[in-house]
């Protein structure tokens, strides 16, 4: 079977992104997306997203991380997706779709793209790190010298360590000459550092301001892959009207065969 397929990147995490409006994509072979997903035997990338029609909004995201499996939110893949659905003709500048976890709006400004990500009602303090939900589960740790840190090994440690199978996102964060926040990940179900994590940046601008290390709502936040910018309002706790905000772009078109 032959399908054509688009590569996007949003600060370096990276995605095949395919238009599967006519729902004839295999999307329950979990081999063939992580083969897809595979660096050395398929296109290579952090995960694989399937635009779809939906009833109530303009589209339905659905997104599967580099192992296959379909997971919860995921915050460049969020700003990928509105690229594609502006690049084929779904949307104008400004979109309402769903995904995973709800309803998100975003605004298109050239190859920036907003993306407003779900309230965040609670942030956990654990031991020296924080945990929260900003769609994906995220584990926040604040280190010193985190150009050297050891991300992939303290990553995995964790991840299963302390929070199970079911894992948590790992994010590593120091404040940088700027006034914003360095930020480096390990992301479940890649099982692997990657260059940048949406869900994992906006995560670590509300555990920063949380912890009284900003005292801005507004926060620059550099991955690997680029920096980002989010945004958010706060009352009692509750972080509301939290976007994420960066560069998305595609980056080559192709033909799969399987
Ligand atoms: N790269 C993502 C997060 C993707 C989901 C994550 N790997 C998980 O399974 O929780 C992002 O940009 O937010």
């Amino acid at each position: 079977m032959e399908y054509t397929f688009y590569k996007y990147q949003g600060t370096g995490n990276d995605f095949v992104m395919i238009d599967n409006r006519n729902n004839q994509f295999p999307k329950d072979n979990v081999e063939l997306i992580a083969k897809l997903c595979n660096r050395r035997f398929g296109v290579g990338a952090d995960g694989l997203i399937l635009l779809e029609n939906d009833e109530n909004t303009d589209f339905k995201m659905m997104y599967f991380n580099a192992d296959g499996r379909e997971s919860s939110m995921c915050g460049n893949g969020g700003r990928c997706i509105v690229a594609f659905a502006h690049f084929l003709g779904v949307i104008g500048k400004e979109t309402i779709f769903v995904a995973v976890d709800g309803v998100h709006e975003a605004i298109i400004e050239n190859d920036v793209i907003s993306l407003k990500m779900v309230n965040v009602h609670e942030v956990k303090e654990k031991g020296d790190a924080l945990f929260m939900n900003t769609g994906s589960p995220h584990h926040v740790q604040l280190v010193n010298e985190l150009k050297s840190f050891n991300v992939v090994k303290e990553g995995a440690r964790l991840r299963y360590g302390v929070y199970g199978e079911k894992g948590s996102n790992i994010n590593f964060v120091e404040k940088n000459e700027l006034g914003g926040f360095n930020i480096r990940t390990y992301e479940r179900g890649v099982e692997d550092e990657t260059l940048s994590c949406g869900t994992g940046v906006t995560a670590v601008a509300l555990g920063m301001y949380h912890l009284g290390r900003t005292n801005e709502n507004k926060v620059r936040v550099r991955a690997l892959g680029g920096h980002l910018e989010v945004t958010f309002d706060v009352n009692n706790g509750v972080y509301s009207n939290i976007f994420l905000k960066g560069e998305a772009k595609q980056v080559f078109k192709g033909e799969l065969s399987w």
